[in-house]
């Protein structure tokens, strides 16, 4: 059994590790941190939680984590995580970041961000379907939200360099912002609206660039507009892929196959994916229509942002991390309708 820590566990990906952790065969949560929660009880915070997990909120310094711990997910904002991790770091324990400090090369996480990275190193990214060398690290970054989502989708073109320009337009539920209200989130403003933000420079677009010019190093043209919609979880992500020549929707369907055809967490479905079909699951959905006469493929995705696109995600990686089914504890639909 693996003993789990999670810094930063009242927060919504905190909250989304130890719902699946509940129900993960071979590992429990040992220790769950707050700053501001310490004694408090998990489940008065994280109420679905109730009778399933039975802490409270500590916080302990990172010697004692190393020490009661074999898994380490660091939950924390982006620029917190970097002043963490390094303490953690040990022979014994395994780490996995959820933010965004460790996913780009430093000098261009300095770039996107404005921040001076505390500890600049180059940690895996860890994307399984697309690093399988996940399986030797003792600690990875865990993709954002959007870039799964979207690199999944164009993923199988790019890697044989197919695409022209790629342009992703993707649709995501409030709970992307995290715990914390904001204009953004407030009622108002949020329900019965679309609101785009971002509209051209969204930090996400990076780790895009990073992942795909990874597959195709001639692919320039990336461009990414965001928008949240009055829903609680979730991320529709169309990419408009202007190809280099014409493809059929066999040749479409062939090359998504081919990639994907392993990968048990992508899902290549008939006609147009369902936010509600992945709702709760670790799939990312994927569908596609191509448009012959303007040499385009409409590739839509779905995940659940806080899933694959976070704890579900971190979850599947400690288990190719720890030699571990890479399904075990995430092998549930979403929850559709
Ligand atoms: N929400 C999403 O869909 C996704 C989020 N992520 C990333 O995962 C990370 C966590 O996200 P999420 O759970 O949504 O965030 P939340 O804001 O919901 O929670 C983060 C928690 O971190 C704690 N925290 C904040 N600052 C610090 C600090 N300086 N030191 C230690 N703990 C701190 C807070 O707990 P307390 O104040 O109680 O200590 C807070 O509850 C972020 O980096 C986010 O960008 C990645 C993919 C998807
Ligand atoms: C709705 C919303 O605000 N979403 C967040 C993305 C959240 C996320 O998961 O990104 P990181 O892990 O890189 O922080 C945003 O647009 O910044």
């Amino acid at each position: 059994m693996l003993d789990i820590g999670i810094i930063g566990a009242s927060g919504y990906t905190g909250g989304e590790l130890m719902r699946l952790l509940f129900n993960h065969p071979q590992a429990r949560v040992e220790l769950a941190t707050s700053r501001k929660l310490i004694g408090q009880k998990v489940s008065a915070t994280h109420r679905h939680l109730k009778d399933m997990v039975d802490l409270e909120f500590e916080n302990p310094d990172s010697q004692e984590i190393k020490d009661r711990c074999d898994v380490v997910f660091v939950a924390v904002p982006h620029g917190t995580a970097m002043e963490i991790v390094p303490k953690l770091l040990d022979d014994k324990v395994k780490v996995i970041d959820l933010s965004a400090d460790y996913r780009l090369n430093p000098d261009v996480f300095e770039k996107v961000y404005g921040i001076k990275h505390q500890d600049p190193r180059h940690v895996v990214y860890g994307m399984p379907e697309l690093h399988p060398e996940v399986k030797h690290e003792k600690f990875i970054a865990n993709p954002g939200c959007f870039p799964t989502g979207a690199t999944l989708a164009a993923a199988p073109l790019a890697q044989v360099s197919m695409i022209e320009n790629v342009v992703f337009d993707s649709k995501t539920g409030v709970s992307g912002a995290g715990i914390e209200p904001s204009q953004a989130s407030h009622y108002p403003n949020m329900a019965e609206n679309v609101q785009p933000y971002k509209l051209t420079t969204h930090r996400h677009l990076a780790e895009f660039t990073q992942e795909l010019q990874r597959l195709d190093n001639s692919l320039t043209r990336i461009s990414f507009t965001p928008h949240i919609i009055p829903s609680v979880r979730g991320i529709l992500t169309t990419a408009h892929i202007f190809t280099k020549g014409k493809l059929t929707q066999y040749d479409v369907m062939d090359l998504y196959a081919e990639m994907y055809q392993d990968k048990p967490f992508v899902r290549v479905v008939d006609g147009i994916p369902s936010l509600s079909a992945v709702r709760g699951s670790n799939f990312c959905d994927i569908g596609f229509e191509v448009d012959t006469r303007n040499n385009r493929v409409v590739v839509i995705s779905a995940i659940d942002n806080l899933v694959k696109g976070a704890s579900g995600q971190a979850i599947q990686n400690m288990n190719i991390m720890c030699g571990l089914g890479e399904t075990t504890g995430l092998w549930m639909s979403g929850v559709a309708p």
